[in-house]
């Protein structure tokens, strides 16, 4: 058995495409995943709390499918312990559940391995696992990252997150990015392309200044939202009617199907969020989330307070 300090990951989650940066700009929210490592004489897996718990066997094996191939890189073999996961991000919603648990693998293989990958190497590997890398990226360096992929290798800078509140609406039902973007198109016009991407330069400045007004055009995404509005009901309302309602502006969070508001009205857009679901028949628990400057976290266990293990997130009960 392999002897080492027992110690605990903590991942923030994440929205990505934010706005009209699709598959480029990620935000860092405060809703975590926790790694909880140990030795132990053989592998075991244990997945805890209710947000895991749709998880099956072998979709727990995400986690050690990626951390195993990193020990092989190192050149030592895979050793047995013992993996306790608990995630406050829900599966499959456009909150960057797997994002997080790409990220706390790799963090967690890496420092059992005696760190020899950087931070750098390690988002090189994290995007290439998930396909993307704006969630991975601000799982990893937190705040805002504005990042590129040419499907060889990732770039990022990362930024403030903009000073509005945050909500995010997060429906019962669950969709998968592999079934969002099926929907999307091969192709776009030219002049619409132009069009998306000025919009997304517009939201680049927003993250790099706070210009409200940049973060308001910024927010209205050409690239995915107009093929997904099918898979979300009310998403189209939500996009036109919300900056009538207290909102900055609203948009699809990752593949979707949770949707995020930038607000400068929080109880007005959340009342407003709530109505437009509730008319839609779909069940949505909203949240006033905040953003997350820092990204991954490793601690020894026996440093860890036990008060900070899941902390409650604010608004959870409103
Ligand atoms: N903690 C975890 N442990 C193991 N597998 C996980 C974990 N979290 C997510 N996954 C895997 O990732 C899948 C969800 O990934 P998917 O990309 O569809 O959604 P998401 O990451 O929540 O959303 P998005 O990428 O749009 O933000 C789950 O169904 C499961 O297979
Ligand atoms: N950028 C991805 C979602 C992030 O997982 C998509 O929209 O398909």
């Amino acid at each position: 058995m392999r002897e080492f300090e027992p110690f605990e990951v903590k991942v923030p989650g994440s929205t990505a495409n934010l706005g009209s940066g699709f598959d480029s700009i990620g935000l860092a929210l405060n809703r975590f995943l926790y790694l909880r490592v140990e030795p132990s004489d053989e592998l075991q897996f244990h997945a805890v709390g209710n947000e895991l718990a749709r998880l099956n066997q072998s979709e727990e094996n995400l986690i050690f499918r990626v951390m195993e191939p990193l020990f092989h890189q190192a050149g030592k073999s895979f050793s047995s312990m013992r993996i306790e996961v608990e995630s406050e991000i829900p599966l499959a919603r456009g909150l960057g559940s797997s994002a997080s648990a790409i990220v706390g693998s790799l963090m967690a293989a890496n420092h059992l391995l005696d760190n020899p990958f950087s931070k750098d190497e390690l988002f090189q590997l994290a995007t290439k696992w998930e396909g993307h890398p704006d969630n991975v990226g601000a799982s990893l360096y937190g705040g805002v990252v504005i990042a590129s992929w040419d499907g060889e290798k990732a770039h990022c800078v990362k930024a403030q997150a903009p000073p509005f509140p945050i909500l995010v609406a997060i429906p019962d039902t669950s969709l998968a990015t592999s079934r969002a973007r099926e929907v999307l198109p091969d192709h776009m016009e030219h002049a619409d392309a132009v069009l998306a991407s000025s919009r997304a330069n517009l939201l680049t400045a927003a993250m790099l200044t706070g210009d409200r007004e940049a973060l308001r055009v910024g927010m209205q995404d050409r690239f995915h939202q107009p093929y997904r509005l099918s898979l979300i009901p009310g998403l189209e309302e939500l996009i036109s009617e919300a900056p009538n309602q207290g909102a900055i502006g609203v948009a699809l969070s990752g593949a979707g199907p949770t949707v995020i508001a930038f607000t400068e009205d929080e109880e007005k857009t959340f009342h407003y969020m709530e109505s437009v679901f509730r008319k839609n028949s779909t069940s949505v628990r909203i949240l006033r989330l905040d953003s997350c400057s820092e990204g991954v976290t490793l601690h020894l266990t026996k440093d860890v307070a036990p008060s900070k293990v899941v902390g409650k997130i604010k608004g959870e009960n409103r």
